[in-house]
């Protein structure tokens, strides 16, 4: 077929379409569908997706492909179809979809090296090409007049590598193993006819015939205390030869315990049966395991894995970014070993490709992985798990603001196979489906060990200011610290800190620092005594008078991790401290190193912020403190309540899960509030109950989908003028029962001295809202072409921040 369409690579563009392209001759055999290549677009050269192919066009004069990036295709058949899917249900370009699915590495052109991976000759033009080097760049080979034949033909015979870069390093890696190139008596013969001076070479020879298995070139030079020379010298004589091999970085290179399938609970039996039956009928079916901390669920995935590979197939897991621990990934690992790829934005985008590889080739038939690894080039897939559910990290907060688990349902569905959705605190929206008999509801009510869950003591802070406590803490959680400390036992703290940063304020006139350029107020940060904006990066030095009255009062406030820190520090100065928040784990494998000390007991205390709710098992950790629980339950979010409800939850789970007993303490200004309330009693239920009254008051998911659009701009005026435009013409459109609401100002009305104001739809059923959204914003094309205007539409607000 001589025609290629092609998507390209012009997000600016509203282009949703593919373009025509010819095939020329010398590509015509070698490309596939799902390929990237590069094309002439306008005046410039864009990289694209070839995403189908036609023997005619109804185009005439057509312009040719220019090259042809990859050897075998990067998408599926299975992935472009998806990639349509995710493009059409976000209202975001198809390029865009595509791209999401494909590691950074991938998403550019990038520069590329031919290397040589055999010590036999080439053909003679390719040997002239390479002139004695074992690695040239391939603009060298666009330039020589070898045929495009030779050179696939080279690499599908293994004896070149195509090698892509992008800054240099993030490539492949590979080790020079030796061998022998001749059978061991014809070593023998040859070891006989060396000259006795040649000790080296004697050496490696006799070397050779007692071990003719490859050996990695550094360590035998090491080995035998020579140089290169020596090998070219018996590789010229035909005794050796070398080999590149490509090893791959493997980020989770330590120790892992070989362990078995436990055997199953009555609870977890009930609920792995109909997964397995799923797994062994090719049928889909979406599971939601609600099972409190504890409970075994990971057990449960690892066993329904189990099968999965048994029938050859594959699995893709997803676990929330910051539950990519060791401990979890180790957990995999120990139970299948090196059939895991393991994907985390902690990765370099060196190993990142490298892990994607692993999978695209075939050699892994399990993935762990965050949000992204949802697009895991699998073409068998046998199950789906999403653990932790509830947790926000699924949404792509980013063009396409896709959600995993809609994505995950998308692909069970074309593999036939079961999506398991778990947690401790399922989404409403998740349970209600479960309710409806949607999704297929598994309950385990029990710790596997039969520890109760440990109880909760709710603290009323405002009770403490009466009583003249004016500290962070409460009496009793400092009575139980030192309690815990005097026993050698060890403390979780949690500062729920989200909307609670450190602000400075006027103690005499009440001003409050502000980004210059966004509507909120600037951050303090200690370490260098600046203030920090977080939306821009805006920074200037704390200052020392207020600018509005002079005063020299000016103080930050809120309660950072430092904060806690430095006043535990005084209070408890043996403890030993380990904080975790952003700050403290931004250089890679940080976060492992401080949990490591933990678990070594280096310190008593493990204090942070969201990130140590999730997943940690420290057999030592009996006392769980909250400091503020009620910090995000008045932020202008809908799942306020049922996020500071998981919150709660979770964090409790981290107490007394081995032998010790444990107990929690939640300080809190609203100890009356039901998400606290139940929290403290473990009622999921109840709270699932209460918390679907008040979202059916006021119209909100599971009751209504949402839908957000957000209109920028730096003119104001325009961009109120805008929005209202887009208000009123869905209003004409959409059915009777659907609210349209806007224009209003964004929660965060100024970022980077852009003036945000939005439209938020809330709608039951709408089927056409999608492609009136698409014609809407396809209006303001120009607008948004010249980069003035923006508008981003969010078919699933996840947050209304
Ligand atoms: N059938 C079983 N018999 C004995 N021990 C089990 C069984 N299933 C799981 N366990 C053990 O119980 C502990 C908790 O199990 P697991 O971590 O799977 O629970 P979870 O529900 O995933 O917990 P969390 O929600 O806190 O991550 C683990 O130490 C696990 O090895
Ligand atoms: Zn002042
Ligand atoms: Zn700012």
């Amino acid at each position: 077929m001589r025609i290629a369409k092609v998507i390209v690579d012009v997000p600016a563009n509203s282009i949703n379409q593919t373009f025509d392209y010819l095939i020329p001759e010398k590509f015509l055999d070698i490309l596939k569908v799902g390929m990237r290549v590069t094309v002439p677009f306008g005046p410039r050269k864009i990289m694209g997706f070839v995403v189908g192919k036609a023997e005619e066009s109804t185009f005439k004069s057509l312009r040719e492909i220019e090259q042809v990036l990859d050897v075998t295709p990067v998408l599926t058949e299975e992935l472009l179809h998806l990639g349509e899917w995710v493009a059409k249900d976000t209202v975001s370009l198809y390029i865009t979809a595509l791209q999401a699915m494909l590691p950074q590495v991938l998403k550019a052109q990038y520069k590329k090296e031919l290397l040589r991976n055999t010590d036999a000759s080439l053909s003679q033009e390719l040997e002239h090409l390479f002139a004695g080097r074992d690695v040239i760049a391939y603009e060298e080979f666009e330039g020589a007049s070898v045929s495009y034949y030779q050179l696939q033909k080279a690499v599908q015979d293994g004896d070149l590598v195509v090698k892509y870069l992008v800054h240099s390093k993030i490539t492949k890696k590979y080790v020079t193993m030796v061998q022998p190139a001749r059978e061991g008596y014809l070593l023998e013969e040859a070891l006989q006819d060396l000259s006795k001076n040649a000790m080296k070479q004697r050496e490696l020879l006799g070397y050779f015939i007692e071990n003719p298995q490859p050996i990695e070139k550094k360590l035998l030079l090491k080995k035998f205390q020579t140089t290169s020379s020596t090998i070219r010298t018996l590789i010229d004589k035909s005794l050796i030869e070398t080999t590149q091999v490509e090893v791959y970085r493997d980020p989770h290179q330590q120790q892992f315990h070989k362990t078995t399938a436990l055997p199953l609970t009555e609870e977890q039996e009930q609920a792995i049966t109909p997964i397995k039956q799923n797994i062994a009928n090719d049928e889909h079916d979406v599971f939601l395991v609600h099972g409190v901390t504890g409970s075994g669920k990971t057990e449960l995935y690892l066993q329904a894995i189990q099968d999965v590979i048994m029938k050859g197939q594959e699995a893709i897991v997803l676990v929330p970014e910051i539950a990519l621990t060791p401990q979890m990934v180790n957990r995999f690992k120990g139970r299948f070993g090196s059939k895991v790829a393991v994907m985390h934005s902690a990765l370099s985008a060196g190993e990142k490709y490298d892990e994607w590889r692993r999978i695209h080739q075939k050699e892994v038939q399990v993935v762990v992985g965050a949000r992204s690894a949802i697009f895991a080039p699998f073409e068998n897939l046998g199950i789906i798990i999403i653990d932790e559910e509830h947790e926000a990290t699924y949404k792509q907060e980013d063009q396409p603001r896709y959600h995993a688990r809609d994505v995950a349902i998308q692909r069970g569905k074309t593999h036939h196979c079961p999506v398991v959705l778990g947690s401790a605190t399922p989404t409403l929206e998740s349970f209600a489906r479960a309710q409806k008999g949607v999704y297929k509801l598994a309950t385990l009510r029990k710790r596997t060990n039969d520890k109760e869950m440990p109880p909760v003591e709710i603290v009323d802070m405002r009770a403490e200011l009466h009583a003249g406590n004016r500290s962070m803490f409460s009496r009793t959680l400092m009575d139980k610290m030192e309690n815990c400390l005097s026993k050698g036992e060890q403390i979780v703290l949690l500062l729920n800190r989200r909307g609670y940063s450190t602000f400075v304020m006027c103690r005499d006139c009440g001003h409050v620092k502000e980004c210059p350029h966004c509507d909120i107020a600037l951050t303090y940060h200690k370490n260098f005594n600046h203030l920090k904006c977080h939306y821009c990066s805006y920074e200037e030095p704390m200052p020392t008078n207020c600018p509005e009255c002079n005063s020299d009062l000016i103080r930050y406030f809120g309660t950072g991790t430092q904060r806690v820190e430095e006043a535990l520090t005084k209070l408890l100065p043996e403890a030993g401290i380990i904080r975790m928040d952003v700050d403290t784990t931004r250089r890679k494998g940080s976060h492992e190193t401080l949990l490591r000390k933990f678990a070594n007991k280096e310190a008593s205390i493990l204090l942070g912020t969201q990130m140590i709710a999730k997943g940690l098992d420290f057999e030592n950790v009996t006392l769980v403190g909250v400091l503020t629980a009620d910090s995000m339950l008045h932020l202008p979010d809908f799942r306020s309540s049922e996020k500071t409800f998981q919150l709660l939850t979770q964090v409790s789970g981290r107490a007394g899960r081995h032998e010790l007993t444990g107990e929690v303490i939640v300080q809190t200004y609203t100890p009356d509030h039901y998400s606290i309330e139940l929290a403290s009693e473990y009622d999921f239920e109840g709270f699932y109950k209460k918390e679907m009254a008040t979202r059916k008051t006021f119209q909100y998911p599971p009751f209504f989908f949402l839908a957000l659009i957000t209109v920028s701009h730096t003119n104001k005026v325009t961009a109120v003028q805008t929005t209202n435009h887009i208000v009123q013409q869905l209003l004409q459109h959409v059915s009777n029962n659907t609210v349209v609401l806007g224009p209003s100002p964004s929660p965060v009305p100024r970022i980077k001295d852009r003036y945000r104001y939005q439209c938020m739809i809330k709608y039951k059923n709408e089927p056409q809202l999608r492609d009136m959204i698409s014609s809407i914003t396809e209006q303001f094309k120009e607008a948004t072409q010249k980069g003035d205007l923006l508008i981003t539409v969010d078919m699933q607000p996840h947050h209304l921040m």
